[in-house]
């Protein structure tokens, strides 16, 4: 692990979990409009929309609690080379769970993938990393994008974006988004952004609930093996926070921060 160590939020249930990631994301919100009036945030697939929703649909408990939507700029950390409205979509999985129930007022600025090039995956990965140019600056006079908040899951075998355990993407050090042909897990054809991208955002939060996480946590909290995830962790240190629950993290002797 590098010079700062990663926070590992647990909770009892996902109902308790919810609410801390949900002061956890406005405080991100805050941060990113006071530094550029807008949050600049990328979301993964999976399992992840499904409980980003229920942090963030409930109403506000009071001034401090807004979320406010209409200021969100929302991009995909990995994307499907799917159509947008195929069962495998990760923007068609954020749009059932989460945006489709936002009132019209509170859309936020959605920066799905360029369909038009479905079949081209080189292309559709650089077409979205001309998306990211156009937000975030040219590519000239910035490095690599900030985002404010990466929101991650993490896959059963240590995965996250679309950037999986041993696969050469691991090693991309220019592209800020990759195209990937052969995923282990279907589809096999994705774009990610990249790992230097992922490790430069200002916060990274992962969240990873059910007992069905808890081998792959203890590799990526016990173990040293290189896994994606704790690639992540070390790239970023305590700017990484894991909000997990109590079966997702059975056996991991990591220690814990309470949620303060
Ligand atoms: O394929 C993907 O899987 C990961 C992990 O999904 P989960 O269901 O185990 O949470 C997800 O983060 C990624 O965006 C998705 O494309």
């Amino acid at each position: 692990m590098g010079k700062t160590q990663p926070n590992l939020y647990a909770f009892p249930s996902v109902n308790a979990l919810a609410p801390a990631l949900r002061f956890y994301i406005i405080e991100a919100q805050n941060a990113g409009f006071a530094r550029h009036g807008a949050f600049k945030v990328a979301v993964s697939g999976g399992s992840l929309p499904k409980t980003l929703a229920q942090a963030l649909l409930t109403p506000a408990s009071g001034p401090n609690d807004q979320v406010d939507f209409a200021r969100w700029e929302i991009f995909f950390a990995d994307e499907r080379a799917v159509p947008l409205d195929h069962a495998d979509s990760n923007y068609a999985l954020l749009k059932a769970e989460l945006l489709d129930k936002l009132p019209a007022e509170q859309q936020p600025k959605v920066h799905p993938i360029n369909v038009a090039h479905l079949d081209d995956l080189q292309e559709l990965a650089d077409q979205y990393e001309q998306t990211l140019v156009a937000s975030f600056a040219s590519r000239d006079s910035v490095r690599l994008p900030i985002f404010d908040l990466l929101l991650l899951g993490c896959g059963p075998d240590g995965h996250t974006c679309s950037l999986f355990p041993g696969h050469a993407l691991l090693r991309e050090t220019d592209a800020w988004v990759a195209p990937i042909e052969d995923s282990p897990k279907p589809p096999p054809k994705r774009i990610t952004l990249t790992l230097p991208v992922v490790n430069h955002s200002v916060r990274v939060a992962f969240v990873a609930t059910g007992a069905g996480k808890k081998d792959i946590m203890k590799q990526i909290f016990d173990q040293n093996i290189g896994l994606p995830c704790a690639l992540v962790n070390e790239g970023t240190g305590e700017r990484c926070s894991w909000f997990v629950d109590e079966p997702a993290v059975e056996g991991v002797s990591f220690p814990r921060r309470a949620f303060l």
